[in-house]
């Protein structure tokens, strides 16, 4: 095992954790640097809630342990100043208002009502926030749970499943927060079991599987290794351009009504090859690659995992 980097904001080292038979942590072995998004992502039942327990100390790991800016949870002075969580936005007093439920959280930690006004402020609650929590929608509910975990002014911040229901407005408004609290320097942490959430809000992943890490990259690197060398081509000739294309050695994926994929050949010989055979096409550009199609070549050979994720696999969730 490696020693945490001293600049780690979170370190998580070689944790291992069994329920009876079910070894929920297997080696469990990361780090979350300061100013990233850093996505946490596996099929239901990999470890990721049990992993963000143990960070908190609301769980004592078998083997191993969990670090923050250098220091178990258990030890930190004041720990709402070192790490915020949203574990459960439904855990609420329903028949408290939002507004009083951030009150009685800040006083418990010897904060203020104005720390409480700076988070309803960021969280863009300001116009909800008198009402009763329990009258919250789940987005609602999201936003007060991350206002929640902003009140100390963390430098960490951890958040299982915090797209869990949300609209698609709801989603895009947590990716941007997100991205900007990092952008602030903080290490954010934010578990996931949908690749797609993670898009354009992650630069880093820690993907895992069975209670290990699977990869561990930086999300630039996953998306223009599996980007490299295709080719996106439209075409009104969609089967006269991949019976040309297939005929100068490429192998061509038909991805639309008028589009093609095209691997085993640089864009020139793409058009070599098209003009060669007077197949017209509108448009031709170096593919990017999602991020779920990054994650699929990522964890194509990791049979166990794919064994593990089946379920979700089949609904069009990772694996
Ligand atoms: N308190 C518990 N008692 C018994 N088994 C548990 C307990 N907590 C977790 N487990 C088991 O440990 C494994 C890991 O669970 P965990 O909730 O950490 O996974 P997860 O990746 O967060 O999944 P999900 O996406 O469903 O939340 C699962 O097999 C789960 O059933």
């Amino acid at each position: 095992m490696t020693a945490p980097s001293p600049s780690a904001a979170i370190a998580v080292q070689g944790l291992r954790k069994r329920y009876g038979a079910t070894a929920a942590l297997d080696g469990m072995t990361f780090t979350v640097a300061p100013g990233t998004v850093t996505g946490f992502v596996g099929p239901n039942g990999a470890g990721k809630s049990t992993t963000m327990r143990v960070i908190l100390g609301l769980d004592t790991p078998d083997e191993g342990r969990a670090l923050i800016g250098g220091v178990p949870y258990a030890r930190l002075r004041r720990p709402l100043s070192h790490v915020g969580a949203l574990l459960d936005a439904a855990a609420l007093q329903p028949g408290r208002s939002a507004r009083n439920h951030l009150l009685w959280l800040a006083h418990s930690q010897g904060l203020g009502a104005k720390r409480v006004d700076e988070v309803v402020e960021q969280s863009g609650l300001g116009a909800v926030i008198g009402r009763k929590a329990g009258g919250y929608s789940l987005g609602m509910r999201q936003r007060l749970g991350i206002a929640a975990a902003m009140l100390g002014d963390p430098p960490a911040l951890l958040l299982d499943e915090p797209f869990n229901g949300l609209d698609p407005e709801g989603i895009v408004w947590i990716r941007g927060h997100l991205k900007a609290l990092a952008a602030e320097g903080r290490a954010v942490l934010v578990s996931s079991h949908l690749m797609s959430e993670l898009e354009g809000c992650a630069d880093h992943l820690v993907v895992v599987g069975r209670g290990a890490v699977i990869a561990d990259t930086a999300v630039a690197e996953l998306i223009a290794r599996s980007s490299g060398g295709r080719v996106m081509l439209r075409t009104p000739a969609r089967a006269e351009a991949a019976a040309a294309l297939a005929g100068a050695g490429a192998t061509v994926a038909v991805t639309g009504p008028d589009t093609l994929t095209v691997d085993g050949l640089g864009s020139e010989e793409v058009v070599r090859a098209l003009n060669a055979g007077a197949v017209p096409f509108s448009e031709i550009s170096a593919h990017r690659a999602s991020l779920e199609e990054a994650y699929m070549d990522l964890t194509r050979d990791a049979v166990e995992f794919r064994a593990a994720g089946s379920e979700a696999a089949r609904s069009g969730e990772v694996a």
